[in-house]
């Protein structure tokens, strides 16, 4: 883990006045998250000599009580539907063009739902500015015939660029009332990881830089299932104990999950904002979390005529997107592919419950290994069955 002291942003913002240059941020996404962020980034364009003042966001267009959204953001400062109590900078301007919204952008921040990443990269494509560079804050994976992709991959892929990951206990809701809390980035080359240190870090949203962008992606993708366990587990009134055992078994299946998939994920980031920390704010305050309940209670009130995914993330979240149970179907998919169910019983369970109709209380259902010491590495599991 890594930090970038006053010293070292100063000597940055220094090098950046003297050369005259100045990077220019503009903002891919304008949900809940993407809201909250763009107050940070906002507020840190205003200050630092290093970024231009104007800040854009790429805005789907949608209508809001007869108007346009952007219309709505740009002349109130409000993004009425997804961040409704906060005001926006008055350097942050909502643009509803995503070509538009990159005119001239140096710097990227992808904050969308992980399923739109893909499309919304081929509309960028061969519209960049040269030297580009982006970030990622979305937490999702996305998978191919070669196995799971990070979205900085993604990024890089369609559009060539490079790409840091920004992931951490983040309830946007929260970060946008100014209450303190931490992030981690990963990044791939150190200058470019200290330029997006200097975007986001603030006094209330404290960022660790960390080498590599896998830990910080796959952990943020995975404990959005683990969440759907979370809210089973509220649902049964289980209680605290309860749900923190299976934090811990889902925590040890995320990094089961990394170091399957991914290289250079090491077991210090699992303690960062990026690990724990995301798991245990989603699994108390997410909406993963509080959907799962939902559909949790209405099956055991309601049995076969229970509410669906789809019926709850609409009437609960007003357009905001669940990434849970899209995460967990593809997870079981590649799992069932690459012949591993075994090997993450757990994220199986949750799958098993939210789309094959398990019972709710199987989600305490764990095997023996993961009682057993070495089950961060599923060393366990080997020991279980050859004796
Ligand atoms: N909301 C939160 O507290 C946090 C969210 N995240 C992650 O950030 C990412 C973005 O989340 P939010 O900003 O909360 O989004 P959100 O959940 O509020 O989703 C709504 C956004 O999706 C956009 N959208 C809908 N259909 C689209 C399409 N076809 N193409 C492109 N965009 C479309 C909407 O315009 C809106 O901006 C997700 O991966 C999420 O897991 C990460 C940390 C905290
Ligand atoms: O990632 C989050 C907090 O860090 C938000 O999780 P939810 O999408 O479950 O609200």
């Amino acid at each position: 883990m890594a930090s970038i002291t006053a010293k070292a942003l100063d000597t940055l913002e220094a090098t950046f006045a003297a050369s005259g240059r100045e990077e220019k941020v503009a903002i891919i996404g304008a949900g809940n998250w993407g809201s909250a962020a763009a107050m940070i980034i906002g507020r840190n364009c205003a200050k630092l000599d290093i970024f231009d003042d104007n800040v854009t966001v790429w805005c789907l267009e949608e209508k809001v009580d007869g108007g346009n959204l952007t219309d709505v953001i740009n002349s109130t400062h409000v993004n009425v539907k997804y961040l409704p109590d906060h005001k926006l900078p008055e350097n942050v301007r909502a643009e509803p063009d995503l070509v538009k919204s990159v005119a001239g952008a140096t710097l990227l921040v992808f904050v969308l739902p992980h399923q739109f990443l893909a499309r919304t990269c081929k509309t960028l494509k061969g519209h960049l500015a040269e030297n580009v560079k982006a970030i990622s804050l979305i937490k999702g994976i996305d998978f191919d015939d070669s196995g799971p992709q990070l979205m900085t991959n993604v990024i890089k892929r369609e559009l060539g660029i490079e790409a840091c990951a920004l992931s951490g206990a983040n309830i946007a809701n929260e970060i946008a009332a100014g209450k303190f809390c931490e992030s981690t980035i990963g990044y791939e080359s150190k200058e470019t990881g200290a330029l997006f240190f200097a975007l986001f870090n603030e006094p209330n949203f404290r960022i660790s830089l960390v080498q590599g962008v896998a830990a910080p992606q796959v952990f943020g993708a995975i404990k959005n299932i683990v969440a759907l366990g979370a809210g089973f587990c509220d649902a049964l009134e289980m209680g605290n104990n309860t749900k923190a055992a299976l934090m811990r078994i889902g925590l040890i299946e995320m990094y089961r999950f990394a170091t399957q998939y991914f290289q250079g994920v090491d077991t210090a980031t699992m303690v960062e904002s990026c690990g724990m920390a995301d798991l245990i704010t989603t699994c108390m305050g997410g909406r993963n979390r509080r959907v799962a309940e939902a559909y949790a209670r209405s099956r055991l009130e309601k049995g076969d005529d229970h509410r669906t995914w789809e019926d709850l993330e609409a009437e609960m979240l007003n357009g905001q997107k669940l990434q849970g149970t899209g995460a967990a179907k593809e997870v079981f998919q590649i799992l069932t592919r690459d012949n591993l169910l075994d090997k993450f019983p757990f994220l199986v369970t949750l799958y098993r419950i939210a789309f094959e109709g398990k019972p709710i209380e199987d989600v305490v259902h764990i095997p023996e290994e993961h009682f057993l010491p070495s089950s961060l590495t599923s060393k366990a599991a080997a020991t279980v069955a050859s004796a």
